[in-house]
């Protein structure tokens, strides 16, 4: 009989890696896996909940909320309010970063930054979405935690993780001792070990990036596509080309098969699309622990300096090789360059 285990006896078991554990984070990252398990259940139903299409309100990127955004981020945000181990929560869809002020949670010392729902392009036509989440400890010592204590780069996580709504519902996540995966089986209602330790292999063949802006990539990008495209069996080429739409899937997909995720600078976002705070530095972390690189196309994603909180960065990540390759690519085109580039491109448009 196949012995499971559960993500609660696993991050219990893992405390004993840090010495100096109390348990908070173990008991935050069970908050996490409630609120995830109440968001599964909403997606699993989505279009019988009437919870699919627009909430009707804008968040402070300019993005049209989604019922499913909304319901996601409160969730979370009232799981870390009662667990009490989180002092600020960060997120996607909050303008400014949230005080958590409880009864319980006065000795809160940890930060979390979250994308509550990942992919809501593809909520309503039932393609994997997900939530991403990063954790930070606070650095100020007393009185209330500050925007200082979220504005930390992220070589300083002391843990990041993603959930993803597929065809079935894992997290997976990373306290910086490897990376575990757990699928919800929902007879038990609980997260178990599924994939333990996972690596992501040095090479693939899937390059995952929109095709769609071409035109506006940095030269460098353009160069890399193409030779992704070249026939030459040696090197597994031509490479396969997908893109879901959903960074958690894309990702997650590269994580177990190989492959390379870019979402580059474009002519219309000089600083990429990507949140630096709760998209990039969680997936960079995630990655990085599973054997694989990510970067702007230039600088380790992990020591890029956070200065705002939705700050936007451009992102390459995945097999070592292919970030590798990749990176070799844009530097033919220095940034100033690319800039120039672009006026170039634009123009011959
Ligand atoms: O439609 P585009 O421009 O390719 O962007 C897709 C990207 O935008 C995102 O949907 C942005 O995330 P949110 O859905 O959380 O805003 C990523 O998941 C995805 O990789
Ligand atoms: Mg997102
Ligand atoms: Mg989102």
């Amino acid at each position: 009989m196949k012995i499971v285990k559960t993500l609660g006896q696993f991050i219990i078991e893992k405390q004993a890696d840090f010495p100096y554990a109390k348990g908070e984070l173990s008991r935050l990252l069970r908050d996490i896996g409630i609120a995830a398990k109440i968001v599964n259940r909403e997606v699993n139903k989505a279009g019988l909940a009437d919870i699919l299409g627009e909430a009707g309100t804008t968040n402070i990127q300019g993005e049209g909320q989604k019922k499913l955004d909304v319901y996601a981020n409160e969730q979370f945000i009232s799981a870390l309010k009662h667990g009490g181990e989180c002092c600020i929560v960060a997120s996607e869809e909050n303008d400014e970063y949230i005080p958590i002020e409880s009864d319980v949670s006065i000795d809160a010392k940890y930060i979390v930054a979250m994308d509550p729902l990942d992919g809501s392009s593809n909520i309503d036509v039932n393609v994997a979405v997900g939530t991403i989440f990063s954790i930070y400890r606070r650095k100020s010592t007393n009185g209330k935690a500050t925007i200082d204590d979220v504005l930390q780069n992220g070589n300083e996580q002391v843990a990041a993780g993603y959930v993803i709504y597929g065809s079935s519902t894992m997290l997976v996540y990373t306290t910086g001792k490897g990376v575990n995966g757990f699928t919800l089986d929902p007879s038990i209602g609980e997260f178990c070990l599924s994939h333990p330790d996972m690596k992501i292999p040095k090479d693939g063949t899937i390059y995952s990036i929109n095709e769609g802006y071409y035109s506006h990539f940095p030269d460098g990008v353009k160069k890399y596509i193409k030779y992704c495209q070249v026939e030459d069996k040696k090197t597994n080429r031509p490479y396969t080309s997908r893109y879901i739409g959903s960074m958690v899937a894309d990702i997650h997909r590269n994580l177990i098969k190989g492959g390379i995720f870019i979402y580059p600078v474009t002519a219309g976002a000089a600083n990429g699309k990507l949140r630096l705070v709760y998209e990039c530095n969680p997936m960079a972390f995630i990655i990085e622990q599973a054997g694989g690189l990510a970067s702007n196309g230039y600088q380790r994603i992990l020591e890029l300096d956070v200065k705002e909180l939705h700050q936007r960065s451009a992102i390459f990540i995945g097999s070592e090789n292919m970030v590798k390759k990749a990176e070799e690519m844009m530097a033919c085109f220095s940034p100033q360059v690319t800039k120039k580039s672009y006026e170039g491109v634009v123009e011959l448009q």
